[in-house]
């Protein structure tokens, strides 16, 4: 392995790396910052915690530092948390050269962004929607000039997820210079190659990682019917309190309302538990992480809108309260721990439905999950607590109006994609009704056919009943 200088960096650059614990490359730095470096656009797909953010934050300062200019350089990324962690990382790695950034992101105010746009900073780090907004509605800056293009989170960024930010991109896209460098980095680019190398279109170049998770990551998986669920989770932490003094644990679960009753349900056992998902509001979202990254709460409990990038080095464990849909979910989840060459565990609570998932996880990954040994006799002791603190919980939820904000926000959602949610409700339910009578068809063409197979069924027995007889008949007694 090379080291800094060897790779083409000034010795500011440098001497900042060292000051930050970077002192020899990863993998994914060493070849791709050469490549970025020489003016060619890159997408390097690496492991996470396997440091790509450095990858294209130090060669951008490289060239920033040679002519310096705003706005320079332009990074998307999919969440508000990951933008302020990459725009920190600039800042810290640019301070000699006055770096000056600006964080574009939803849920803060819009005239103060405005203002700082036009200023014409170095580096624009922003979420694609509200950049894409600032483009529809002012002509106080210029992108025009931009040397580098950034997608972080590249994949995320060009699926049509339930975050769909194509139309967004294509806004964005098109106030960009044709001449500029494109970057995309995440540790999972496969799926949506193609998308990617028609956006970096000048023979990008491509590193990818021979694995798709860290070897210091112990990933384990516990077989559990559905309502025991909790009550192996409230072991879990149980246990991790007891053995450990310096912990972190991240839970990731499928839905808001669940994020919200499980931190409920884990504060009733006094656990420090905070939560993270998207019906938060951001400065609550921002505040909750940093008292997170601060240690002042150990347990997490996240939506996957904290699975990608976010780098917290005092995670040890994560726990996947539901098994993920999808194998590249599941790699950037249980990627929160065992970062940057620390050992981690992940423990991902499977029900039999699930098997499947794991299967497709397994073979994505190419590493068999381990089973987690539990004490099922102590799960077995708290499973009437837990679930009735569950239900309880789960009454006090519904006695606010959480589900209501739940409404309002798809509402708000909607009319800012410039849609009329009356009437998208309207067009939802009629969807529906032709979906439940698309299935009635469905159902009564299958009974049919049952009826019909049953039918011949009954014939040919008939027949071969008759059959027999005959030849019953024929056969002389014996
Ligand atoms: N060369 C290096 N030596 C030591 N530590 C490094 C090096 N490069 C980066 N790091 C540190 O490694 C950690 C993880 O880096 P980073 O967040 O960039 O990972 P990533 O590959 O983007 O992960 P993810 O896929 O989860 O987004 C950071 O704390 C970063 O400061």
């Amino acid at each position: 392995m090379g080291d800094l200088s060897s790779l083409g960096l000034s010795d500011w650059l440098v001497k900042q790396c060292k000051q930050l614990g970077i002192n020899k490359p990863t993998p994914v730095q060493e070849n791709c910052m050469p490549a970025i470096l020489e003016g060619r656009d890159c997408m390097g797909c690496a492991k996470t915690g396997s440091g790509k953010t450095a990858a294209f934050v130090l060669p951008v300062l490289q060239k920033l530092s040679e002519d310096p200019y705003g706005i320079f350089c332009l990074v998307l990324t999919p969440t508000r948390e990951l933008a302020y962690q990459i725009a920190e990382q600039f800042r810290v790695l640019g301070k000699p050269l006055g770096l000056r950034d600006c964080i574009i992101v939803g849920g803060m105010d819009m005239v103060a962004q405005a203002l700082e746009l036009s200023n014409q900073p170095h580096v624009v780090v922003a979420t694609p929607g509200r950049l894409a907004d600032h483009i529809r509605s002012s002509n106080t800056f210029s992108m025009s000039r931009i040397k580098f293009l950034i997608l972080d989170e590249a994949d995320r960024l060009l699926e049509q997820g339930c975050t769909d930010f194509t139309k967004d991109l294509e806004v964005i896209m098109g106030i960009l210079p044709a001449k500029r460098q494109t970057l995309l980095f995440s540790a999972t680019l496969t799926d949506t190659l193609q998308e990617l190398k028609n956006i970096a279109m000048n023979k990008p170049f491509f590193w990818e990682s021979k694995t798709r998770t860290v070897e210091e990551l112990d990933q384990r998986y516990i077989l559990t019917p559905e309502k025991v669920k909790d009550a192996y989770l409230i072991h879990l932490i149980q246990t991790f309190t007891d053995e450990h003094d310096d912990w972190s644990i991240i839970i990731f679960t499928n839905t808001c309302k669940n994020c919200q009753i499980l931190t409920m349900m884990l504060r009733e056992f006094n656990f420090p538990t905070i939560s993270l998902h998207s019906m938060m509001k951001q400065k609550q979202r921002f505040a909750n992480l940093a008292k997170f990254k601060a240690s002042v709460y150990k347990i997490l409990i996240a939506t996957d809108v904290a699975a990608r990038g976010l780098d917290i080095p005092t995670v040890q464990v994560v726990i996947n309260h539901n098994t993920p849909g999808l194998p590249k979910i599941y790699i950037h989840r249980v990627g929160r721990t065992a970062r940057a060459g620390r050992n981690g565990v992940s423990i991902t609570l499977v029900t039999q439905y699930d098997i499947h998932l794991v299967h497709s996880i397994e073979e994505q990954i190419q590493t068999k999950l381990k089973e987690y040994p539990v004490q099922e006799k102590e799960v077995h002791k708290i499973l009437t607590q837990v679930n009735v603190t569950r239900r309880q919980c789960e009454i006090k939820l519904e006695s606010t109006d959480f589900d209501e904000k739940k409404e309002i926000n798809k509402r708000k959602q909607l009319i800012l994609e410039g849609k009329d949610p009356d009437l998208e409700a309207k067009r939802r339910a009629e969807l529906e009704k032709i979906k439940s009578q698309k299935k009635l068809f469905k159902q009564k063409i299958q009974e049919n056919i049952e009826r019909q197979k049953h039918r011949q069924l009954k014939k040919k027995l008939m027949k071969r009943k008759q059959m027999k007889k005959k030849k019953d008949g024929k056969t002389p007694k014996q």
